[in-house]
C-alpha cells in the first residue's frame, strides 16, 4: 500500500489516507425503478443532455414515468443533432434559440420543472431565463455566482431547487455535518484540516460539495484556505493513488477529509465516494417530483434545497 504513494504529493500521515478509496468506493449502482412518494407524471426538461449528468437524468425521468419534454441546449451555436433518450428524440438548440424555445415550452407545458446539468459558467444565466419565463427549475449544476443564483430566484419569486449534491445518502451526510457544527461551534479549534477531492478529468471546478462541508469544519473551529484543497484530475493518479476503479475513471466523485490535532496526537478522517451517476440521478428525479408538489400547492418557501427533499420522506 505505502508504495501507491508517489513522492511528490502531500499526504496526511495515516495509511487509512493512502487506502483511500478501496473501501467505500464502489457501491452498487441503485435501482431506478421505482417512484417516490406517491406516483406523478409531469413535464421534465433536462438543460444540458449533450453532457454527462444530462443524460443521465433524462434516462432517470423516462424510468421513473416522467414526460420529458424533447428539447435541450447546447453552449455550440451550430448543434445540429438529436439525442435518444427511450422513445424520445431530444433536439438540441443552440444559445440564440434558448428564449423562443423556452418561452414556447412554458405555454405549452405550463407544470413542467426544468433540471439544469450544464456548466458552471452557465448557471446564472440559465437561472436567470428560467426566472424571467417563470419556470421553476432544479439547479444541479455547480458554481457560478451562487450568491446572485439565490437573488434572482428569491426576486422574480419563481420557485427553484438549488443543490451541488444530489445524492441523498451524501446529502444526509452533508446534514450531519451541519448539525455537527451547529451543535459544537469551535469544537475542534486548533485542528488542522486537510481536504483532497477526486473527480474525472472534465471536471471544470472544485467540488461544491466538498466547499459546503468544510463550511460545517469551520463552524467546528477549523479554518480552511480553499485553495490548499487537492484537486486530483489525473486518471493515472486516481487510479494509482486514490483507488478508483478503473471503469469509474469517467465518473467519480472521491472525497476525503483529515483532520489533526495541533500536537498530532488525535486524528479523524471522513470519506464519501461515489463510483458512477445514477445516485445523483435518482435523487434529481425525487428532487423535480418535490418541486413539482411544492408549485403545485403554491408553496411559499420557492426556494428549497435537498435537506428539504429528505426531510419530506425522500430518504430510502
Ligand atoms: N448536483 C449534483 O449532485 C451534481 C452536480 N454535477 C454538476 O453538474 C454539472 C455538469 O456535470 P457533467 O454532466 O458531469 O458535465 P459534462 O461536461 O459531462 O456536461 C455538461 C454539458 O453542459 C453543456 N453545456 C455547457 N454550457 C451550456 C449551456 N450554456 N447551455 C446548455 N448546455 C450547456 C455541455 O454541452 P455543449 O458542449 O454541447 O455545450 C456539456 O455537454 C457540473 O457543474 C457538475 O459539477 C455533477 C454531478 C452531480
Ligand atoms: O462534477 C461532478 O461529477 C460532481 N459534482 C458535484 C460537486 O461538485 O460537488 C457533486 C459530486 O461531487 C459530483
Amino acid at each position: 500500500m505505502l508504495s501507491l504513494r508517489p513522492p511528490h504529493t502531500t499526504f496526511p500521515r495515516t495509511s487509512q489516507w493512502l487506502r483511500w478509496g478501496r473501501q467505500g468506493g464502489a457501491a452498487a449502482p441503485h435501482c431506478l425503478g421505482a417512484t417516490g412518494p406517491g406516483s406523478v407524471s409531469f413535464p421534465i426538461l433536462v438543460n444540458g443532455c449533450t453532457g454527462n449528468m444530462g443524460l443521465s437524468v433524462a434516462e432517470a425521468a423516462v424510468l421513473r414515468g416522467l414526460h420529458l419534454v424533447p428539447v435541450s441546449f447546447s453552449s455550440r451555436e451550430k448543434v445540429k443533432r438529436t439525442i435518444q433518450v427511450g422513445q424520445t428524440d431530444i433536439r438540441i438548440y443552440g444559445p440564440s434559440a434558448r428564449e423562443d424555445v423556452l418561452s414556447s415550452v412554458a405555454d405549452e407545458f405550463p407544470d413542467v420543472i426544468v433540471l439544469d446539468y450544464t456548466a458552471p459558467d452557465s448557471v446564472n444565466s440559465n437561472a436567470e431565463l428560467y426566472c424571467k419565463l417563470g419556470l421553476p427549475f432544479v439547479m444541479g449544476t455547480t458554481g457560478g455566482n451562487r450568491q446572485l443564483l439565490y437573488k434572482s430566484v428569491q426576486d422574480s419569486k419563481n420557485y427553484a431547487l438549488i443543490s451541488p449534491q444530489m445524492g441523498k445518502q451524501v446529502v444526509a451526510f452533508v446534514a450531519l455535518m451541519r448539525i455537527f457544527g451547529e451543535q459544537f461551534p469551535g469544537a475542534y479549534s486548533g485542528y488542522h484540516l486537510e481536504v483532497l477531492e477526486s473527480h474525472q478529468a472534465s471536471k471544470k471546478d472544485t467540488s461544491g460539495t466538498a466547499k459546503d462541508v468544510i463550511a460545517c469544519f469551520e463552524k467546528l473551529g477549523v479554518p480552511y484556505d480553499m485553495n490548499k484543497m487537492v484537486k486530483i484530475r489525473d486518471p493515472e493518479q486516481q487510479l494509482e493513488m486514490v483507488g478508483v476503479p478503473e471503469e469509474h475513471i469517467e465518473g467519480h466523485a472521491f472525497h476525503l477529509y483529515h483532520l489533526t490535532s495541533s500536537d498530532d496526537s488525535v486524528s479523524f478522517e471522513f470519506q464519501h465516494n461515489v463510483c458512477g451517476r445514477s445516485i445523483y440521478a435518482e435523487g434529481t428525479i425525487d428532487a423535480a417530483i418535490f418541486l413539482h408538489r411544492k408549485v403545485q400547492s403554491k408553496d411559499s418557501k420557492r426556494i428549497y434545497n435537498m435537506e428539504d427533499v429528505l426531510r419530506e420522506g425522500y430518504m430510502r
